[in-house]
């Protein structure tokens, strides 16, 4: 895979003082999630600052997508267009009176035709779920609506590569959750995501790689598992392990497990643990997993599963499906780690709903899928009904609901579970 940025021998210091990079060799791989983590003053906003070419070397190269960063005004406005930079301090970045012309900030910059400005703001409002608000002023947002619309800001510009400096700090814990369901969905566009955070529970679930930063140089460059597992490398950079991680520890130390691979989440964590139960696993009693395409038009079915009360929890994953959520009068109870809190649920015995739209619905059926399979368990898979999705060209209008022998429409009706995640496809309409 290519790489999206290279820092080859990368040197930095601010005027008059100390190196604040000093010798930095990293290559971020295209599509990849990364984040930075190391202590304060460790050089991970410095560094993201090269990225766009915010700040110059002082020696070694910067390369965006094979080439060589240049410095000239032509050069740097290509290299923003593929690289969009959100602050850490959303208040740095927006400055115009209301968040339209924020929005249209990048583009206009950009020389953008003015219809094709009016587009890109549309479409990048849309993708962070801030359409609405385009004439609000920016500085009378919340923290989360503000960070929404920087990266609206950014998005308008179409960038490959999405840079973040802590994009979760000062947010509360629901809302972060929701800028980190945001940032995995553009991933799943197929857009790297480069990220520094002291948050290492967020780094060790979200992350494909991790770059441990101290004194301006990389210490450890290596997958999440492998670098938060080494105790003595964390003790170096002032950090604690990850909360699952400190547990699986203890237990290991304990002799209860030996080369099991460490878990990176609650679900993977409680299999273990379960396993150590032997035989009083719970293999038959799973529950399914229904799943909703939050860009059908029809949600009589959806209504119908949720009054059945069959479904005892509702995730929501991705802009388009918390959108729908509110429309359809809905708080969902999951809004990020959706499939991993519902495939908890099933084991527990429990049915549970995921509205999600787009690449989306592939990736949780997939999901579903792979965990059934490596963990032996039989857990439904359930597509509602959503009726003629308007994205699609091949379907005319909404087909009736089926109904079975008692009236009832299908997915009222929870059935055992299937064999392992295979699709009980309702009504035949695959999302
Ligand atoms: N504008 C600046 N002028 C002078 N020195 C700076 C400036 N910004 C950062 N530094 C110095 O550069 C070094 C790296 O700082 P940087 O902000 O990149 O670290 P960081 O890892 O992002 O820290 P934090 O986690 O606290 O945000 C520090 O020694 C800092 O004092």
């Amino acid at each position: 895979m290519r790489d999206a940025i290279e820092f080859q021998d990368v040197h930095f210091a601010y005027p008059n003082r100390p190196d604040s990079l000093r010798g930095i060799d990293i290559a971020v791989r295209a599509g990849s999630k990364v984040a930075l983590v190391g202590p304060n003053g460790a050089g991970k906003t410095t560094l993201l600052l090269m990225c766009n070419g915010m700040l110059r070397p002082t020696k070694g190269v910067v390369r965006v997508g094979g080439v060589p960063v240049k410095y000239d005004a032509r050069s740097l406005r290509e290299v923003r267009r593929k690289v969009g930079l959100v602050f850490q301090n959303s208040d740095a970045q927006l400055f115009a009176p209301t968040v339209r012309q924020d929005v249209a900030f990048g583009p206009l910059n950009l020389g953008m035709e003015k219809d094709e400005i009016k587009e890109a703001v549309e479409r990048a409002l849309h993708q962070v779920g801030m359409n609405g608000y385009e004439r609000r002023p920016p500085h009378h947002l919340s923290g989360g609506e503000k960070k929404r619309v920087a990266i609206a800001g950014v998005l308008a510009m179409d960038p490959e590569v999405l840079v973040f400096d802590e994009p979760t700090s000062a947010l509360d814990p629901a809302t972060a959750e929701e800028v980190m369901d945001l940032l995995d969905e553009l991933n799943h566009e197929g857009r790297t995501v480069l990220l520094s955070t002291h948050d290492v529970e967020l780094a060790y679930r979200w992350a494909d790689e991790v770059v441990l930063m101290e004194n301006g140089a990389v210490l450890r460059h290596g997958s999440p598992e492998a670098i938060f597992s080494d105790t003595a490398l964390l003790h170096q950079a002032r950090l604690k392990p990850p909360a699952v991680l400190d547990l699986y520890r203890e237990l290991s130390d304990r002799g209860l497990f030996k080369d099991e691979t460490p878990p990176r989440s609650a679900l993977e964590f409680t299999d273990l643990v379960e396993g150590l139960a032997g035989d009083q696993r719970s293999h038959d009693s799973c529950g399914a997993i229904h799943i909703w395409d939050a860009a059908g038009v029809d949600s009589t079915a959806l209504e119908t599963l949720l009054s059945s009360g069959a479904v005892t929890r509702v995730g929501a994953m991705g802009t388009r499906a918390k959108q729908r959520a509110s429309e359809e009068g809905i708080v969902p109870d999951f809004t990020y780690g959706v499939i991993d809190k519902c495939l908890l649920r099933a084991v527990a015995g429990e049915d549970s709903l995921i509205l999600t739209s787009g690449g989306m619905l592939a990736h949780t059926r997939e999901r579903i899928d792979t965990y059934a399979m490596e963990s032996g368990r039989e857990i439904g898979i359930r597509t509602v009904e959503t009726g003629f999705l308007g994205r699609r060209s091949t379907g005319p209008e909404a087909p009736a609901r089926t109904k079975d022998q008692d009236g009832r429409s299908k997915n009222e009706i929870a059935p055992d579970c299937e064999q392992s995640g295979r699709e009980d496809n309702i009504n035949g309409m695959a999302g």
